[in-house]
């Protein structure tokens, strides 16, 4: 069953930019998809889509078979986003406060509200951080306090754009099995990222995005094939015709 349905999507900004100029795309429930493409391709803008923070100037985005300019406020209930610059997306002074801003804002009851906060900072390994403030955080945490966020909204879809970017090798790390086992508990993951070796080994899907259109689709290990020419890196493992590897091993 298609949990995202993307057609003929175009968004041209108002100083003429066309940022996408036609993507196609479908999502199954359950799948976890890797989007790729170079510099200024399109892959923010179309992940602001998902989510209803842009609607379509053309085409249509899908969200669990509702358009998402009918009703953008369903798409933010269904698709949870992490952005690239965590803390752009802190909005209270504790972790909890913070984790509690969406389930508040969907009014629902303090008891309900504080069981979902309780379970979804367990969920994230971060269980004792409730009264900290978020913005002394490290980078690595304050991406795992905008996931739990996320996670207490209790978002079916969840969309990372470069989740691995300025963080050390311990903080992909965390990041990267976090975003796996919530892969394994059933959400659909759409993830965006310069570095394809980081994750590519968990995915079930590789979608190349090139000059606002979709340029590749399709499995990880064939999709990466000579990947290079579109402004990615391919894996070193893919290159030397070896199975692709994970961080996590
Ligand atoms: N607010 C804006 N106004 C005008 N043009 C924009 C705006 N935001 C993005 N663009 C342009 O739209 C195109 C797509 O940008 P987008 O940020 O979606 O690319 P990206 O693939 O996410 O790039 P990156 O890998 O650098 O993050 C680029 O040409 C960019 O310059």
């Amino acid at each position: 069953m298609a949990i995202l349905e993307v057609s003929g999507l175009i968004h041209r900004f108002p100083d003429g930019t066309t940022a996408l100029s036609g993507i196609d795309l479908v999502v199954r429930e359950g799948e976890f998809v890797v989007v790729a493409g170079a510099n200024g391709s399109g892959k923010t803008t179309f992940l602001r889509h998902l989510n209803a923070l842009l609607l379509p100037h053309d085409g249509r985005v899908l969200v669990d078979g509702v358009s998402t300019a009918d009703d953008p406020i369903r798409a933010r209930r269904t698709v949870g986003m992490v952005f690239q610059d965590a803390d752009s997306q802190i909005v209270g002074e504790t972790v909890y406060d913070d984790v509690a801003f969406g389930p508040e804002n969907l009014g629902l009851e303090p008891d309900r509200i504080h069981r979902r906060v309780t379970a979804a900072m367990a969920a994230v390994g971060l269980a004792g951080f409730e009264d900290q403030r978020p913005h002394l955080l490290s980078g690595g945490e304050k991406r795992r306090v905008a996931i739990a966020g996320i996670l207490a909204m209790r978002s079916r879809v969840l969309v990372f754009d470069e989740p691995f970017s300025n963080l050390d090798y311990p903080g992909v790390r965390q990041v990267l099995a976090q975003i796996v086992a919530l892969h394994r508990q059933g959400h659909t993951i759409l993830l965006t990222t310069h570095d394809l070796e980081k994750v590519l080994a968990h995915a079930d899907r590789l979608v190349v995005i090139s000059a606002g259109r979709v340029a590749r689709n399709g499995l990880p290990a064939e999709t990466v094939k000579g990947i290079d020419a579109l402004g990615v890196r391919e894996p070193e493992a893919s290159r030397n015709g070896m199975p692709l590897s994970s961080w996590l091993r």
